[in-house]
Parts: C-alpha cells; structure tokens; sequence
C-alpha cells in the first residue's frame, strides 16, 4: 500500500524531498561536466581558425556556432533542471517512436525496486556511457508525464512534480494514477499545482513545463503538418501552449523548422514583450517574435486606429483600393513627352500616357518597380507608332539632320535636357526601327521623362500619397465611399511619421505590388548602354560597377549572421520578405483581411498553429477574415485542387478545444462569464479551478469621478497584491477622453507595476488585479463593445475593481 504523506508528516516529505535532492545534484555535476564540454568545444573552434585556411574557417563557423547553440540550452536549464519522476510499471517504449534530433529522444528509465523511473527535465542529460539522466520534455519518453490520467494510466503509477530554486528541490506534489500498483511508494502532495496558478504575475509570461495538463500537451504535441487550430476562452493556457509546442516543433524537427525558421505573430508590442521570455527560457531563441505592426522591416507602427478606420484599412477591398493606387501616376510625374528624332518633334499626350500606363501595369503586377525597362520599351514603341502615323519615316530618310537646333531650344525652353548632338550625323539607316530607338533612348529628354514618369517607388510613400484626397478617390472605385475617402486621406496626412498596426498590413501589400526595388545591376559600365547615365543604370536605379568590379570577398559568417544579412532593410523596404517553415498566430480572431494576406505571404510553404477565441473578437465581419485566413492558409485553392484526391499534407487540419481556465479565480470567472451571456448566450464559458475566497467589486462613481475612482483603486490594490496592476480604460474614440495622454497621467508617480492601458491592448496579458473603468461605455464604444469587455474582465488572477457609472452594471456584473 501507498502511505499518503499529505498534510499529516512534514518529515516523510522532507526524506522524499531529501531523496529527489541526491539525484538532482548528479544531474546537475553531469550538467556542469557537459557545460565545460561545450566551452571546450568553442575554444577548440578558434584554435582551429587560427590555421587561418578558409576551409579551417568555416569548420570553425560551424563549431563555433553548434558549441555556443549547445552551451546556451545548457544554461537555460540551469534554473529548474529537473522537474518531473514517473514511476512506472516497466513495459518496452511504444515500437520505434521516431526520436528527435535531441538529447534523450528514446531514453528508457532506470529500474528500481521492480519499477522503472524516468526523470523529465528541461533538456535531455545522459552519463558519459550515455545512460539516461534526466529526459526532455518534448522526447516521446516524456509523453506520459503529460499524458497519463487515473483512467488511462499508460503504465504510470505515481507521477511527481518536483518544484525547485535553482538547484534545490524546495517542494513536492504527487498523482497516484495507479493504487493497485502503489506498493511501497509514498505519495505526498498539497495542491502545489493550484497553489502555483495563485502566484503573484511578474509582468513576464513564465514557462508551465512542469504542469503541462493532459490536453493541452494534446496541442503541443499535435502533427507539425498542416493547420493546427486552437481554440479556448480566456486563460485556457492557448499563448502558453502555442509557445511550448514552438518549442516542442524545434526540438523533434529541428532540421526542418530549424533552418527555415518559425513566426511568432503576436496582436502587439506591449504582448510580445509580455511572452517574449518564454521560448528562451525552454532554450529556444531561434525563433522570430514580432507583433503585427513590426511585421515589415523598417517599419514600426506607433499607434492603433479607432474601431472605425480599422474596419476600414483591414477590409478585404483594400487590396483593390491599393491595386488601383499603385497604378495611377506618381506624384509629380509629367503629363507629356516630347523627344526628337531627326528633326522630327514626336510627343505623346496625357490620354496616351495612361493607356501605356495601364498595359504596362496589367503585365507587370508584382513587380512594378522592376518593370520600368518595359514601361521604356512600351514607351518606345508608342513612339515609334506616333512618328509613322505622322509619315516621319520618309522625311527622315530626306533630311537626316533636319532642324535640329532648333528643337533643342524649344527643348531647352521647356526645361528639358538639350539632345545630345553626338552621333546625329550618323548615318545607319536612318528612319528604320533601330536607329530610332538608339537615337530616342540617347536623348535626356527621354531618360529624364522615364524617371519621373516611372518611379521607383516605396510602400510608405504610396500610402502617404493617398492623404490627397483626390488620389484616394480615383483609387477608391466602388469600395469606399466618401466618408470612408475622407476619414482615411485624414489618418494617413500623420504618414510617414505615425504608422498604425492597421497601416503596416497595407504597407506590406504595397510592397508585394511594387516588387523588390529592382536588383542591383553587377553589368558593367558600357559606353554604349543608354540607359546608362552619369553612371547610374536609369532602369534599375542603382549605381553601374565600374571595370573594376570585384565580387565582393566576404568575410566568414556564422549562419546566424548570413540570415541577419538576407532580410538586410534597403530604404525602408526588405530586401527580401522572409519566408517561415511554421507560424505560430496568437489572438488569431482579430486578425482582419489584410493581415491575413500579410501573414500568407510570410507562410506560403508553411504549416501554422493557430490560436483564438472567437468571443474576443473586436472584429465585426468574423466570416471575411475566415475567409481570408482560409487563402491565407491555402486552404481554399488546395481544396479545390485535391478533390477526389489525397488531401496535400499542408491542408490537413488539425482542430483542439481547451477547457479550463487556469487564469481567474472562479470568483472573478464568474464576472466574466455573466459578460459573456450577454456578449455571447450561446457560447461556453471555460472552467476555472481556483477559489480565492475574493469577491470582485463593483463600484458605482459619478462620470465625471472615473478617474480619481480609478486612481483611488489602484493605490489600494498596491496595498494587497504584490505583482502587477492592470488599470482599463475605454478606447479612446472620439479623442477627449481616455486619450494616451490622459493614460499616463493616470499611472503618473505609480509603481512600474502598475500599467494603464486601453482594452485592445490589454488582450492576451494578464494582471494580478485589474481595475476596469466604465464598463458602458466599452461596451458601445464599438459593434463588438461586449466583446471587448469580456477580453478586459477575465484579465485578473486574483483581484478585480469594476468603476461604473452606471447603477445597472453593477448587477449585470454581479446579480
Ligand atoms: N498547465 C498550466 N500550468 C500552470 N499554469 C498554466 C497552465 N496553463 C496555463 N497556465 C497559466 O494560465 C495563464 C493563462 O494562460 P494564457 O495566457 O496562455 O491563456 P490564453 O488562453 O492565451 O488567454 P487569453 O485568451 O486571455 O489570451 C498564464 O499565466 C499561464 O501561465
């Protein structure tokens, strides 16, 4: 028989406290041993470098890199080593579990006493005869720590959560799955486990590896194909889940997720900042985090926009707007070309201009900033038509200089370059294509015109261009009306200087019309290309290499570096958008039509993990960016493709719900699931484990009293809890109240701790105790008002102050 421990003996813990000790300081001696290796290792790198051949270099690289990668994992598992011990009854591992590529992928336990042992920890360690120690997480051996319940116990008879500081193990909590098999373990355990969810927040998201529950391991160790779907209502545990199974995804798959990378996309900064710990401390660095307005190289949203304009900039239509935008004529480009050709004056006016225009933009969509050789050669060729029409073929061939001076003063009095006279007396075949071309091609007038006609332009400065309202229009068509034309020309007069979450969605979409600035020409300088001018390739913009261009010699890079390098940011442009082998989208139901297609472009080979919870979502048209999620993903084009056949691996879609909530203590869900009745009645709150004995308040303040109620209930929350404060306010729509400003003077003199934000950005995080302010006007401040209200009242772990100004709130809260 067992003997159960809890609550009654101290000293029985405390010798199985003292026992899992003995084994955690080997583990952590054979650690130190592996920690010197490492070192050892990178020093050995170097001493190879200094053979100084290139090949000796790059052994060196590689080394240097895998050694540092390696002694990095082993310091972030210096803290907590060890957390786990299953005991089981012995049985051989599932046949051929394929092992990942890390340590103690298939590593067995050890047997003791009839029964094998395993010990789970944050990375694998062996002995130096390479017998197990400690196994990782995320190897298959370590499946049933997460995975094994009283009715399916699969072999386990106790599992034990080793809590530790640093090196020391300071505490126990055990699960007997198995009585019948108990004989002689000792069982101990206190609810370490819904003690640990009551801990006061540091403002940091923290790893859960040690308490991973049943089903959301499920989520974290789902197929690493296709589309992983997550859904759970507020603090289920889904961005910790996410973050663990990136983690998970890197360490079975890291030459596939490793070398092409994995995307964190979070709503904001302030939440990226928020979990930004996790991945590293699972001792996974490598992957990216940016929320969605830093999703663009060299662009950094500062600002949100009101519910409105964001509805507006996130519609699907705004790809046709920006389409249309992209095509019309650059600010400043010339109305009218004029160049001569053997005394002959050949112009083309506005109306033809838009036509080549037009054709040259049908042809060359995606790549508009690389076309304009075509648009030379269109130009060319309209031209040529031009002179033919006006019988030029024949007076040329009669009079092969013609007036010439002549037209290069009326040139020169229009503020054109004079032609260059050079060649004009040449006589090969004049009047034929050839030399027409040659001759245009020669003349400033023309070089000049097609610079200024076909610019090489930039996202930002498109998207500005359209504060004029009348470019708006033209661009608009039948998708914005007016007050639609008006309030966006308005919000993006603030371009290039404040640029909204909303904005870098349409940045990115303008960059995938534009094109990549065109490449960087390595042809050389010749005398006879003329579209070379003052060295400058007009076609391409960039300066021409001169004879004495060298490849460039390269220094030796790590790989790290060499990627750093490719996403290397031109003119606020990326050189070349990244693409990721999985992406990882967090608060997935706010997503809108253009960040979708943002995210596609990023993921176009991808697998994804979504995350969401459709009863948070502040965006009011849910089916239109299902929509466009779904050609996101591929879904749709594949779907049709696939049909009657095998479904492609990348489509397959794998769907998870999580159902308890591990944030708010039953008192406080209680307050959010009443606001979920009404945002949502037919929708299912999540389950909450932890009482706290605390009652949510609601307070009833004058309207114009909010802010020093607010400020009054933060100075005593600051008095009972000791992590962090979160003080809602509404949005600040309209402009006169809840302004950012009026934000900073509210937690102005208050603790760190202490963050006042509006209720979009408190989406994701998580307080010890929220104070919310006047949940009526959240309410109807947007069409999904209730929505977002939800997201603002399950934000506490512990304490909750509501300030209403409204009587009836307080029982629509509490009643
Ligand atoms: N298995 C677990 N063990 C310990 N803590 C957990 C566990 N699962 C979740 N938590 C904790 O619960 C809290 C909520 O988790 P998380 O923020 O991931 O939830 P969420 O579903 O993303 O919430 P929201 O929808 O509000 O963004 C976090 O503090 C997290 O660390």
């Amino acid at each position: 028989m067992s003997s159960p421990a809890t609550g009654r003996s101290g000293t029985v813990k405390d010798q199985e406290i003292a026992a899992e000790q003995e084994y955690v300081d080997v583990a952590y001696r054979r650690l130190e041993e592996m920690r010197a290796a490492a070192q050892e290792m990178i020093k050995e790198g170097y001493r190879q470098a200094q053979a100084g051949t290139k090949g000796s270099l790059v052994d060196r690289d590689a080394m240097v890199h895998q050694a540092a990668l390696r002694a990095q994992a082993l310091d972030i598992a210096d803290d907590g080593l060890v957390f786990g011990r299953l005991d089981l009854t012995p049985r051989p591992l599932p046949g051929g579990a394929p092992a990942g590529d890390g340590d103690g992928a298939q590593a067995p336990g050890r047997i003791v006493d009839g029964r094998e042992v395993r010990y789970i920890g944050r990375i694998g360690v062996r002995t130096r005869d390479h017998d197990s120690l400690v196994i990782d997480w995320r190897a298959p051996a370590a499946e049933d720590f997460y995975q094994a319940t009283p009715e399916v116990p699969r072999g386990v008879i106790r599992r034990r959560v080793l809590h530790s500081r640093g090196h020391t193990v300071v505490d126990l909590e055990d699960d007997l799955l198995d009585p019948d098999a108990a004989d002689g373990l000792t069982v101990v355990g206190d609810g370490a486990f819904l003690a640990s969810l009551a801990r006061t927040r540091e403002g940091a998201m923290r790893d859960i590896v040690a308490t991973i529950q049943r089903e959301q391991d499920e989520v974290i160790r789902a197929p690493a194909d296709g589309t992983v779907l997550v859904r759970g209502a507020p603090g289920t545990g889904k961005t910790a889940v996410a973050l663990h199974r990136v983690a998970y995804l890197l360490f079975r798959h890291r030459r596939r997720f490793g070398s092409r990378g994995v995307l964190v996309v979070g709503p904001n900064r302030r939440f990226t900042a928020y979990i930004e710990r996790v991945l590293p401390s699972l001792g996974e660095g490598s992957a990216a985090l940016r929320s969605l307005g830093d999703l663009v190289d060299g662009v950094r949203a500062t600002g949100h926009d009101t519910p409105e304009l964001a509805r507006l900039k996130g519609a699907a239509d705004m790809a046709r707007v920006l389409r249309r935008a992209v095509a019309d004529q650059a600010p400043g480009a010339p109305g009218e070309l004029r160049v001569v050709y053997r005394g002959v004056i050949v112009a083309l006016d506005r109306p033809a201009l838009d036509r080549i225009r037009g054709d040259v933009h049908r042809r060359s969509r995606g790549s508009v900033n690389a076309a304009r050789a075509r648009a030379a050669e269109a130009l060319l060729d309209a031209l040529w038509r031009r002179f033919t029409d006006l019988g030029g073929p024949d007076a040329a061939a009669q009079s092969p200089d013609g007036n010439l001076e002549l037209w290069s003063q009326i040139l020169a009095a229009d503020g054109l370059a004079e032609i260059d006279r050079q060649g004009t007396s040449a006589a090969d075949a004049p009047g034929k294509r050839g030399d027409f071309d040659k001759r245009v091609r020669e003349q400033r007038a023309f070089t000049d015109f097609l610079v200024a006609w076909w610019p090489i332009r930039r996202p930002l400065e498109v998207l500005g261009s359209l504060a004029d309202a009348g470019r708006l229009r033209r661009a608009a068509g039948r998708e914005l009306d007016r007050g639609a034309v008006t309030a966006l020309a308005r919000s993006w007069a603030a371009l290039p200087d404040a640029v909204t979450y909303q904005d870098v969605a349409l940045l990115d979409e303008l960059d995938a019309l534009l094109g990549p600035p065109p490449r960087p020409s390595r042809r050389r300088a010749r005398e006879d290309d003329p579209y070379v001018v003052d060295g400058i390739n007009i076609l391409t913009g960039q300066e021409v290499a001169g004879d004495d261009w060298e490849p460039e010699m390269q220094e030796l890079t790590t790989s790290i570096e060499r990627i750093e390098r490719s996403r290397r940011v031109d003119d606020g442009v990326a050189e070349e958008r990244p693409e990721y082998a999985h992406i990882v989208v967090d608060e997935a139901q706010d997503l809108s039509p253009m960040q979708w297609r943002m995210l596609g472009r990023r993921g176009r080979q991808a697998s994804w993990t979504i995350v969401e919870d459709p009863a948070q979502s502040a965006w009011e048209d849910l089916d239109e960016a299902r929509r466009a999620m779904e050609a996101a993903l591929g879904g749709e084009q594949r779907e049709r493709k696939s049909r009657g056949r095998r479904r492609p691996a990348r489509s397959v879609r794998h769907e998870y719900e999580l159902t308890t909530n591990y944030r708010n203590s039953t008192e406080i869900a209680a307050v959010a699931t009443r606001v979920l009745a009404m945002a949502l009645p037919e929708a299912r709150p999540a389950r909450a484990v932890r009482s706290s004995g605390i009652m949510p308040v609601v307070d009833v303040v004058p309207s114009a009293g909010l802010e020093a109620a607010a400020r009054a209930a933060v100075e005593e929350l600051l008095t009972r809890v000791e992590g962090t404060i979160g003080l809602i306010v509404p949005l600040p729509v309209g402009g006169d109240r809840w302004t950012p400003a009026d934000r900073e003077r509210l937690a102005a003199g208050l603790p760190e701790r202490v963050q006042a934000l509006d209720v979009l950005e408190a989406k994701g995080l998580e307080f010890d105790a929220a104070v919310i302010v006047a949940p009526e006007t959240i309410a109807i401040q947007s069409p999904r008002g209730l929505r977002v209200l939800y997201v603002a009242v399950s934000r506490a772990t512990q304490y909750l102050t509501v300030l209403t100004a409204e009587p009836g709130w307080r029982e629509n809260l509490t009643s």
